[in-house]
């Protein structure tokens, strides 16, 4: 962003504050102070996300966004079109997911290479314990993710689902904020049905009002949230979650080809053991990651190192991917 050379006779000076909520090029930036207003960048070109710290100035009921402070992170979806960012600055990652409807691994996965790529810390969220055969599946399903070291919490966030839950040591959203939400920004990503506006209501009362307000004054959809939000959890605003749309579409072509084996936690202890030091894993004799491919179960304890045939799946499809849209970037060019 280009900032101002020299601000206009009398204007105001420029505030602090952080960027609440975001839609298409308008914000809504909270001061110091809590209040909020609504902003409009100065440039064409960066946008302010939220999560953003800012530098505004007011211009009548509204303000104008002089400047973006660095970022710590940023975490963003990239497709054919464009590149969409969901928020800046988290501490974390936490993706909702349920025993049902049944996940798509393909999304987790991707989710989880751009948190990687981006170097934010991924906590994974399976909901709806109480649907218990079906939450087993979904537990035995997320395997892999817990021996590459992830974690994943059971989660039980309708209130009738606690009784039914106990037997899966669920979580409550209160036990789930407690430990692993204090004192952090939150980034939440799910898709469609996952529970997140459950889990959001669980934890903030009120947040569909709010959501509603700010949705309609940045002038997005009303019936859904279009609008990437940002809830404190707390009055001392110390805790936050940043409730995102778009996980449905997680574009990665932010990331190269060469790049992915490395973003996927369970391929690293492999790479050393290629053949060729540019493998690219999918038909090169001698190596090291196709020969750690193996079905190791659900046994959660084993220090296993394989690779699950589904990730491995994951990853030729993504590798195909990327190459092709590598290729026709090149072919733009
Ligand atoms: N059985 C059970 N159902 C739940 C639980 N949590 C949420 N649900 C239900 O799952 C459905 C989807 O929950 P929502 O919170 O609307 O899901 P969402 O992720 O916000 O979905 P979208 O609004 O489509 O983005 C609702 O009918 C909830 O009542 C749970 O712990 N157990
Ligand atoms: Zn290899």
């Amino acid at each position: 962003m280009k900032p101002r050379k020299s601000p206009p006779a009398g204007s105001a000076a420029l505030q602090s504050g952080l960027v609440i909520a975001s839609h298409g090029r308008h914000c809504v930036v909270e001061t110091a102070d809590g209040q909020r207003v609504i902003c409009h960048p100065r440039g064409k070109k960066s946008q302010a996300v939220a999560g953003d710290r800012v530098l505004w100035q007011a211009s009548q009921d509204e303000g104008c966004i002089e400047r973006i402070e660095p970022r710590r992170n940023l975490l963003y979806r990239q497709d054919e079109m464009r590149t969409k960012s969901f928020a800046a600055n988290i501490d974390q990652a936490l993706i909702l997911l349920a025993a049902e409807p049944a996940f798509s691994e393909h999304q987790l996965a991707r989710a989880l290479i751009a948190c990687q790529a981006a170097g934010i810390t991924p906590l994974i969220a399976l909901n709806k314990a109480d649907l218990a055969a079906a939450f087993s599946h979904a537990w035995l399903r997320l395997a892999p993710y817990r021996r590459m070291g992830c974690t994943v919490l059971p989660l039980a966030a309708a209130p009738a689902a606690a009784p039914g839950a106990a037997a899966m040591h669920a979580l409550t959203p209160q036990a789930l904020a407690a430990a692993h939400l204090a004192g952090r920004v939150t980034l939440v990503l799910g898709p469609s049905g996952a529970g997140k506006s459950t889990l959001i209501n669980a934890l903030i009362p009120h947040a569909r009002a709010a959501t509603g307000e700010i949705s309609q004054a940045l002038g997005s959809g009303r019936h859904t949230t279009t609008a990437t939000t940002w809830y404190w959890l707390d009055a001392a605003r110390t805790s936050a979650l940043i409730d995102s749309p778009g996980f449905q579409e997680f574009g990665l072509r932010h990331i190269a080809p060469a790049q992915l084996a490395g973003l996927m936690p369970d391929f690293a202890p492999h790479l050393g053991a290629c053949r060729f030091y540019n493998c690219t894993h999918l038909h090169e004799p001698g190596c090291g990651v196709r020969a750690a491919v193996h079905d190791e179960g659900a046994d959660d304890g084993s220090a296993s190192q394989a690779i699950s045939p589904s990730r491995y799946r994951i990853y030729a499809d993504l590798s195909a991917e990327l190459d092709q849209q590598a290729w026709q970037a090149r072919g733009k060019a």
